[in-house]
């Protein structure tokens, strides 16, 4: 008997910090294969999935805005490291035989296409995994926000975000371990509470489109899969 699915359409954010693993910068392209093996995995369960990924293993626009250089340029960086991560994905996805494309917001043609709403539905439709590259495609963002945007572009009914925690805390568990860790929350409630795991802009266009969000983690091999069959160990946020 196959296992009922919670969700059927998925856009799943990778963290680009834990493309990394255990080197501090770059792509561990073992890590890559690991992730794409889950994607693969979901994939055969019937789940229909787009992604986003981060570049936060690679660069963040703050680091320059930081050091008193130009941010707007600092985050085109950024937005640049996205679609490098997206790239070895999308290698890590074709070696296990999954056809997949990276679609970017900033037009790059010799290397990938270019984003928009009409060609991802129509690769999703040809039952390919969609990579969005180069997150929302302008400054002062987040892939988090590019994140909740292209999942409401892909009509999906659900945002998973694979992170390096396993669910959202009272606080940052990695600054406080005896933080409290939440099952089930309400977009508000992250709002309400400035639970640092999303940006605000994210949350709420998430809850502007009913869009759940299950934040979990992105080193626990399978837990993409248990979570959409009912199992596995997540915080879910839903109205
Ligand atoms: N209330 C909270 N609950 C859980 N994690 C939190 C909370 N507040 C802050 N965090 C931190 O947020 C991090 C996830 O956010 P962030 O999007 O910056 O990283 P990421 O998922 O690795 O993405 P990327 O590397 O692509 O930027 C977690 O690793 C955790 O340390
Ligand atoms: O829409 C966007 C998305 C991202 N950026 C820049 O890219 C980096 C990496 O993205 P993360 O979400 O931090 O992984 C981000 O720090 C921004 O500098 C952007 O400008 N616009």
């Amino acid at each position: 008997m196959t296992a009922e699915l919670r969700f059927k359409r998925v856009l799943l954010k990778v963290s680009g910090e834990a493309l990394m693993g255990d080197q501090g910068f770059g792509i561990d392209v073992a890590v890559a294969d690991r992730i794409a093996g889950d994607i693969a995995a979901v994939r055969r369960l019937g789940v229909d999935i787009s992604v986003v990924i981060g570049g936060g293993n690679i660069f963040r626009g703050v680091a320059v805005a930081s050091k008193g250089g130009d941010r707007v340029t600092g985050d085109h960086m950024g937005m640049l490291a996205t679609v490098i991560n997206a790239l070895a994905l999308r290698t890590s996805l074709m070696k296990l035989g999954v056809d997949t494309v990276v679609l970017s917001a900033i037009a790059m043609p010799e290397i990938c296409e270019s984003f928009s709403q009409r060609v991802a539905l129509a690769h999703a439709e040809a039952g390919r995994v969609v990579i969005f590259a180069g997150g929302t495609g302008n400054p002062f963002f987040t892939t988090d926000s590019a994140a909740a945007l292209r999942a409401a572009e892909m009509g999906a009914d659900a945002l998973f975000k694979g992170t390096q925690v396993d669910g959202i805390y009272s606080e940052d568990p990695k600054i406080n371990p005896n933080a409290e860790r939440y099952d089930q929350l309400t977009h508000d409630d992250v709002l309400r509470q400035g639970l640092a795991i999303m940006d605000v802009a994210a949350i709420a266009l998430a809850r502007e489109n009913r869009i759940p969000i299950v934040v979990f983690s992105i080193h626990h091999q399978g837990e993409f899969a248990r979570i959409l069959t009912g199992g596995g160990r997540a915080t879910i946020v839903s109205d």
